[in-house]
């Protein structure tokens, strides 16, 4: 039976490159492409169509950070598929980010000078907003929404007759220091993109303690740094362009420069080939290029408790009601 593919934040980037790799290794397989701007989703559809003509490739229209709009798009998810084999979890925004350029060149000077490349401790802040829902935005496509998704979406994930994939695109920048169960949307904090990747790794974590028995898997992937739209968000591309040899130079010491969308996309596109339950769910697959520029897949200890992950999960699942009941009672019901 062909597999049903749908990946969120498919109109750029790392989403993109997957959906190109996904195509050229398996020819049947369904692929939804979820995006919020019809325009690109349709430019994206048209470009994966003339590499692969033939191919089947729907367009769904989802916001992830307006709570309706998942609301909506879920409807219309189980109205048009039996089953979704594999959910990406992949759109992602860091808005307004600000590189602290002193740390920068501090840490370049330190022992710490690698590290700080894959992971951006103490580099990066940036300025979140509320969205229509009175949610917090960066909490809220990173997270909340993708988790709307996940429990709209159960019964095409779960007990269809053979185990169900999703995964979450997190980050290396997915740090326990950022997260506080007090402020899980990092409401008043100035390192949200940090928290909410932190949360995706423990979410997963929960989601296949609650729900593996019934066949749905979860795991986690961080791409590695790469040019995307995001990243000329925090510089500008001909300042990445000025800084590619040194780049390059560093990718000898540390696989996690992938550089490029295709290469980011490297962990994702293993999973795909992987059995779910296979996998641990206490790791996050890194999307690695050695320094001649060869791709693999390396699984890494995530830093997750079990308690923390619960009371995450709790927490979510109260919000979720509280989202639903606004909109039952609300002018503009579904
Ligand atoms: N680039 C990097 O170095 C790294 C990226 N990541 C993660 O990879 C993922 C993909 O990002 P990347 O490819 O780099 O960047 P891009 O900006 O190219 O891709 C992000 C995608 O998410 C979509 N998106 C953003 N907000 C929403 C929303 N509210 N609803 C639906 N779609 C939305 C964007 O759509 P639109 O075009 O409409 O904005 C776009 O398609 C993100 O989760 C990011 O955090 C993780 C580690 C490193
Ligand atoms: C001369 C200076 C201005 C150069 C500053 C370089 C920094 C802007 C970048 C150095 C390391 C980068 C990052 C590392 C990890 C990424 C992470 C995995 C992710 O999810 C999103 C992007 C990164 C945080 C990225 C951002 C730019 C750097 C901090």
């Amino acid at each position: 039976m062909d597999k049903v593919v749908l990946v969120t934040g498919a109109n750029s980037g790392i989403g993109l490159a997957l959906c190109e790799r996904l195509l050229s290794q398996d020819s049947g397989v369904r692929l939804c492409l979820a995006c919020r701007n019809s325009g690109r989703a349709e430019a994206a559809r048209s470009a994966l169509l003339t590499s692969h003509p033939g191919a089947r490739v729907d367009l769904l229209d989802l916001d992830v950070g307006s709570v309706r709009s998942v609301l909506r798009a879920a409807q219309e998810v189980k109205a048009r598929y039996p089953r979704l084999d594999h959910l990406y979890l992949n759109a992602g925004i860091m808005p307004n980010p600000h590189v602290d350029i002193k740390a920068f060149f501090k840490g370049l000077f330190s022992s710490k000078a690698i590290q700080m490349f894959s992971t951006a401790e103490g580099l990066l802040t940036q300025q979140d907003r509320p969205t229509a829902d009175g949610l917090q935005e960066v909490f809220t496509t990173n997270l909340f929404g993708h988790f709307l998704l996940v429990r709209e979406l159960e019964v095409l994930l779960c007990g269809a007759g053979r185990p169900s994939q999703v995964v979450w695109t997190s980050s290396s920048n997915a740090l326990r220091s950022a997260f506080s169960l007090e402020d899980l949307q990092h409401a008043t904090g100035t390192e949200p993109y940090s928290s909410s990747k932190y949360a995706s790794d423990l979410l997963s974590l929960a989601l296949n303690r609650h729900h593996n028995a019934q066949g749905l898997f979860s795991s986690v992937i961080c791409p590695g740094l790469v040019m995307t739209n995001l990243t000329y968000g925090i510089l500008p591309s001909f300042f990445w362009t000025l800084l590619m040899p040194i780049m390059w130079f560093i990718r000898i010491f540390t696989n996690t420069l992938t550089l490029t969308p295709y290469n980011g996309a490297e962990a994702l596109n293993w999973l795909f080939l992987q059995k779910p339950e296979s996998l641990d769910a206490r790791a996050k697959y890194h999307s690695m290029t050695s320094g001649l520029g060869n791709n693999y897949t390396q699984p890494r200890q995530m830093d997750v408790d079990e308690e923390t992950s619960e009371a995450l999960y709790g927490k979510l699942l109260e919000l979720e009601k509280v989202m639903r009941r606004r909109i039952r009672e609300g002018p503009d019901r579904l």
